[in-house]
């Protein structure tokens, strides 16, 4: 029987969803719920990774560092691991992740720019951490040009390169392709991994064109708590793979009760494939942007879907959040400074 790695990121992605809002109880409680159900590998950082607490990008209620040492404290045999992105993380905020009790450090960049990982999987090797390369926007860049970055981020030491639909903009023709030129460029020297988004509904049959293709580890978030649309739901992601006889090694009965009766409760919106979010997956606008758009779309009076697709056309990457603003501020002025319907 073949087997996937189930990641799951409701306490990283998912805290986009609650505006950075987790409390160190909530964090007990999920990541608890997660280990007793057999989920072998738990995110937990601010939303934009470690040092995401900014003005920018949102404060955190508690410190990241806090949340990790928390959830490291709570579970018994699942792997605690921390997202960031270089430049707004650095390699002191993986030592002091690594101090807290984090095992595993997630390294993303844009899907062109593997460089800048480099000298972070090379510390977070030393530092003793198992290694995977987040491949941010990958509908964004072939497969062979894909394949390329993958060869970066392996060749600097990482583990697993993801291919992640951070826009939920692949449709499964476009995962199998991508991650099958991934498996064939890295064969035994690295894993392959795929993360989705519900933009287009397609998170779960994206990831079982992932795992078909070869990809090893697998992302989701309970309840689909996500950036923008939100993530592949886990709870649906165990059943799916278990009906395909693919294992996870999570108990089916335990993730619906970690999704129905712990995470349920805690949330008050869960994400949703509302006009924005749709628009997100088809002009592959980065899920993070939603809250950005919402918050211009209040203070400009323009609605955020045709922020977002403005947005898309201009082909904008994560880090690009401030020109959010410019789009907003276009689209009023075009609009004669009237407030768009
Ligand atoms: C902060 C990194 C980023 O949001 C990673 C991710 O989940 C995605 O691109 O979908
Ligand atoms: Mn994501």
């Amino acid at each position: 029987m073949t087997g996937v790695r189930i990641t799951d990121t409701t306490l990283r992605d998912g805290s986009h969803a609650v505006r950075h809002q987790f409390t160190v109880e909530q964090v007990r409680a999920v990541s608890g719920a997660l280990d007793r159900a057999g989920v072998e590998v738990i995110e937990v950082t601010h939303g934009d990774g470690l040092a995401g607490s900014t003005f920018n990008y949102g404060f955190s209620k508690v410190r990241d560092i806090e949340l990790v040492a928390a959830a490291v404290d709570e579970v018994r045999q699942a792997k605690i691991a921390v997202l960031m992105l270089p430049g707004l993380g650095t390699v002191a905020d993986l030592r002091e992740a690594a101090a807290a009790g984090a095992r595993v450090a997630r390294i993303a960049t844009h899907c062109t720019e593997a460089d800048v990982s480099a000298q972070h999987f090379g510390a977070a090797r030393e530092l003793g951490l198992e290694t995977v390369g987040f491949l941010m926007l990958s509908h964004m860049n072939s497969p062979e040009g894909l394949a390329k970055q993958a060869r970066i981020m392996a060749d600097a030491g990482c583990q697993c390169v993801y291919v992640v639909d951070s826009a939920g903009a692949l449709l499964p023709d476009g995962v199998t392709e991508r991650v099958g030129a991934l498996v064939a460029e890295l064969g035994s020297d690295a894993q392959v991994g795929f993360h989705g988004h519900q933009n287009l509904s397609l998170g779960v049959a994206n990831s079982i064109a992932a795992q078909q293709a070869g990809a090893r580890q697998i992302d989701g978030t309970l309840r689909a708590l996500g950036a923008g649309a939100g993530n592949s739901p886990t709870e649906i992601l165990v059943p799916a793979f278990d009906a395909l006889g693919v294992r996870t090694g999570v108990d089916i009965e335990l993730i619906l009760a970690a999704a129905e009766e712990v995470l349920a409760p805690i949330v008050p919106r869960l994400p949703v494939a509302d006009r924005a979010a749709i628009v997100q997956g088809r002009y592959g606008v980065y899920n993070s942007f939603l809250l950005h758009a919402e918050t211009a779309a209040e203070r400009y009076g323009v609605p955020a879907y045709r922020i977002l697709k403005r947005v898309g056309e201009l082909r904008y990457v994560g880090g690009q959040e401030d020109m959010i603003i410019d789009v907003a501020i276009a689209l009023r002025d075009a609009a004669g400074k009237e407030p768009v319907a």
